[in-house]
């Protein structure tokens, strides 16, 4: 069976809960474009995130975020993951209501730190106590996530492949999203 995406979905949620790997892997069962907005502001920038947070500092990220998300949801319909802060924004939230819609890849905090405890890539998290760190964010972040027009709890014994397939199906519950074709 075929599908038609009909707007963007936006992955938003924690560091760690699958947003690029989930939101990659859904793509490819869609078949429509993939984009990540962290991605694509290391590309233009040439540097990877913590470069950018450590030489411009966050406010500036949040910049080139905000102007990444606002030009890839002018393309046609894709899967675009975001980093996790991004759904903080409240302009942020109002151009992804407008132009697609968001789904919460929902991980609780554990499952999300087996996720980040061995990378250092995520500046926010180099503090002295970086679990807690993420325990902050998690509990600030979580009542802004629900606000999202879809939710998509992470288990997790399932794999990248098989949290694509959950997200298809709760995709697939909105018509105006995404359609059978
Ligand atoms: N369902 C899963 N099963 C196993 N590993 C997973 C699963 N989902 C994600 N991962 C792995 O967890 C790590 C973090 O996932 P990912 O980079 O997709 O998170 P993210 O939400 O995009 O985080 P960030 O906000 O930092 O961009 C990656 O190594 C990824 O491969
Ligand atoms: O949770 C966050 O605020 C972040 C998550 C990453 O995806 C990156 O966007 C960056 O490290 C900030
Ligand atoms: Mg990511």
């Amino acid at each position: 069976m075929g599908w038609k995406l009909k707007k963007s979905v936006v992955m938003v949620g924690m560091m760690g809960a699958g947003k690029s790997a989930v939101g990659k892997a859904t793509a490819q069962l869609l078949d429509v474009p993939f984009r990540d907005s962290d991605a694509e502001i290391e590309a233009a920038a040439n540097m990877t995130i913590a470069e950018i947070f450590a030489r411009d500092g966050e406010d500036f990220f949040r910049k080139k975020e905000r102007q990444v998300i606002a030009r890839l949801l002018e393309e046609t319909p894709s899967i675009l993951s975001t980093g996790g802060g991004a759904y903080m924004s409240e302009e942020n939230r109002r151009l992804i209501s407008d132009h697609g819609a968001a789904l919460w890849l929902d991980a609780d905090l554990d499952l999300l730190w087996n996720r980040v405890r061995h990378r250092d890539t995520r500046p926010l998290l180099r503090t002295a106590d970086p679990r807690a760190t993420l325990r902050d964010l998690y509990d600030r972040r979580v009542p802004i996530y629900r606000m999202a027009e879809i939710a998509v709890q992470s288990l997790p014994g399932l794999s990248v492949h098989e949290m694509a397939g959950r997200v298809v199906e709760a995709l697939s519950e909105h018509q105006d999203l995404l359609e059978a074709a």
